[in-house]
């Protein structure tokens, strides 16, 4: 354990100054003024922004590094268009990397891997848009796969997106309440959760016969878990064997990746270290608590000195996700709660809601820790621990960086703060920490000078970034 504690850092063998630098986002100086309204300048933040993102894709070390150009990857006209619309300039290097190898003839499988946020989605979606036949827009040929609803209708929309040039694509969600009884499935391109997809397809309302394209979203969790494992694999047994498969996830422990192994034989594979898996723009910190029962005390708090933007709290039940609401509601803060205790079009309009700035703070469980982008998110809160195996005894490292990956999008700066109360508690967060290597920052709830600082100048400068760069505010 002493080796695993070492990775979190505490003011007092550490300055945590720092142990800011060493972990700092080189997206922008958190120290520069950012605020246009104090008066401190408008133009050098656009301009610091801009040439920093472009200073990332142009370092080798960044996950946004790429050498070429959308164009050199052949794609149709259409497609490139739609990347214009877009505001993309650059591929990234999942994009760069992973895309000559999907596209290639005859068609290979892939399970690829790539750091939260680093544009995995547009990956599978350029490929999954260069097979489909537009000339037959009601014959499903490409069916994608996602484990929660959100990020089913989410990859729906980026398809839509880039596909807006696309004549005749039809994109369908097959997610609880989407597909209609009499018409079922009419559409080229599906998005959707397994358990509606295998149901749609045993009433014979989704013609699976002529399918091309497989992609699993989140796959190592999707071919792992209970329930989702098994649906995915009733679904595989009823879709035409020479198909290509994608498999997608910043994460693939060695054994689900065995596993990945088998369900797509002869993949091309891009693999990560866990060392690499950390993005840079995330500022890591944890907070200290003294007992279980100041930790809300503790959160109110943060939320009451500190002008935050979107802000994501993960908590470990749907109930005190509930309670967390009602109490925040009753000190005076305005926030929302999304968990699978809702229905569907609740969940829809909380998260419309959220995606768009009418609510800024969303408190949610695990449902939404993999795979939602909404880019203004400058702060992820872990309330709880992110724990799993029987009794929740084991810290969930993977759930960890999918969670706090929520916000950093694409170069983006932004924090997470985890709490910790106790023993088991910070154990796990440092055997997290250790895995990954990373460097937490301490904050001490009876130093809020000090929090209100660190947090405060990742905050700002990731606001200047949603103010100014267009890209980075989407409704
Ligand atoms: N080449 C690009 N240029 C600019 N922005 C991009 C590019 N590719 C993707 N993006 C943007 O980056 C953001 C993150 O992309 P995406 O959601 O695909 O990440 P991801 O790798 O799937 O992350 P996660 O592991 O969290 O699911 C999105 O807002 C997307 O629009």
């Amino acid at each position: 354990m002493a080796d695993l504690a070492s990775r979190i850092t505490k003011p007092d063998d550490k300055t945590p100054a720092a142990v800011v630098a060493e972990t700092k986002p080189n997206v922008a100086d958190a120290d520069a003024p950012v605020d246009g309204a104090n008066g401190s300048g408008l133009i050098e933040p656009v301009y610091d922004v801009e040439v920093k993102l472009s200073d990332l894709q142009a370092d080798a070390d960044s996950p946004l590094f790429s050498v070429s150009s959308f164009e050199e990857l052949g794609l149709p006209k259409a497609i490139n268009d739609g990347l214009l619309a877009m505001n993309f300039k650059k591929p990234s290097k999942i994009q760069e990397r992973a895309l000559p190898l999907m596209l290639s003839n005859p068609p290979c499988n892939m399970i690829a891997q790539s750091q939260s946020g680093t544009g995995k989605t547009a990956a599978f979606v350029l490929t999954v848009l260069s097979r489909v036949d537009l000339s037959q827009p009601t014959q499903p040929q490409a069916l994608l796969l996602a484990p929660s609803r959100e990020l089913a209708r989410q990859i729906q929309g980026v398809i839509q997106t880039i596909g807006q040039f696309c004549e005749n694509l039809i994109v369908e969600a097959a997610i609880p309440g989407s597909i209609s009884r009499e018409t079922g499935v009419k559409a080229s391109v599906v998005v959707g959760t397994p358990g509606t997809v295998i149901d749609l397809i045993k009433r014979r309302q989704f013609d699976a016969s002529k399918l091309k394209v497989l992609v699993i979203d989140e796959a190592d969790n999707m071919l792992d878990q209970q329930g989702l494992g098994e649906q995915c694999v009733r679904v595989k047994h009823v879709i035409p064997k020479a198909i290509q498969i994608l498999l997608f996830s910043a994460t693939f422990p060695e054994k689900v990746m065995r596993y990945a192994e088998t369900f797509a034989p002869k993949a091309n594979q891009m693999k990560l270290r866990h060392q690499e898996l950390t993005v840079k723009g995330i500022s890591q910190m944890y907070m200290d608590c003294p007992d279980e029962q100041k930790k809300y005390e503790i959160l109110c708090k943060l939320y009451g000195l500190m002008t935050i933007g979107s802000s994501v709290i993960f908590v470990r039940t749907r109930e005190s996700a509930n309670e967390i609401q009602k109490r925040m509601e009753a000190d005076g803060h305005k926030v929302s709660v999304l968990h699978g205790a809702y229905d569907g079009a609740n969940r829809d309009a909380l998260l419309d809601d959220f995606r768009s700035g009418r609510s800024k703070v969303l408190i949610t469980t695990n449902v939404l820790a993999r795979g939602i982008d909404v880019s203004s998110v400058s702060m992820v809160i872990n309330y709880d621990i992110p724990m799993k195996g029987p009794g929740e005894r084991e810290p969930d490292a993977e759930t960890y960086l999918h969670r706090i990956g929520r916000t950093g999008r694409f170069g983006r700066v932004g924090v997470s703060i985890s709490f910790v109360h106790d023993r088991r508690s910070y154990e796990a967060l440092s055997q997290i920490a250790n895995y990954y290597t990373i460097d937490l920052v301490q904050l001490k709830p009876d130093d809020w000078d000090f929090t209100e600082k660190k947090v405060q100048d990742v905050i700002k400068s990731s606001r200047a970034q949603a103010e100014y760069n267009p890209a980075a505010v989407k409704a």
